[in-house]
């Protein structure tokens, strides 16, 4: 599974995105490092804030699976640049994805932003910091 074969999911299921509020619909592909790979889609709601970012989705069904080791993501939007993950999504990926997973932000034309989880979140609180 390459890096191209990953952002055509993430294109794939971004067509499934509920959206009728942004109308801005998203896609991404989460590959485990045994080859499996899990999508989500953005999945709005009246009450906007309990909306969920397609990252985020991806993430939760695989740990709903028991899945814990990640290869890689791929995240697609029709935007400008490479579409960037939000901070809360940033910060659920430094919860689950090991510092070195690989991250590809990319847009519709694929134009691709590579990154790893450090990069994107950088000094991100994590579960040792609740160490007294
Ligand atoms: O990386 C991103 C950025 C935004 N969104 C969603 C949240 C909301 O549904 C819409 C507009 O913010 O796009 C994602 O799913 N992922
Ligand atoms: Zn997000």
């Amino acid at each position: 599974m390459d890096q191209l074969e990953l952002i055509e999911q993430a294109k794939k299921v971004r067509g499934k995105a509920y959206t009728p509020y942004s109308n801005f619909k998203v896609g991404a592909a989460l590959l485990t490092k045994s080859g499996k790979v899990f999508l989500g889609c953005n999945i709005e709601n009246a009450a906007y804030p309990v909306s969920l970012c397609a990252e985020r989705v991806a993430i939760f069904k695989a740990i709903s699976e028991g899945e814990k080791e990640f290869e890689a993501l791929a995240v697609v939007a029709d935007t400008h640049r490479p579409v960037p993950p939000c901070g809360s999504c940033r910060q659920v990926m430094s919860e689950f994805f090991e510092k070195e997973v690989t991250v590809y932000a990319s847009n519709l034309q694929n134009k691709i932003k590579t990154l790893t989880v450090e990069e994107l979140l950088p000094f991100s609180f994590d579960s040792s910091d609740l160490d007294l």
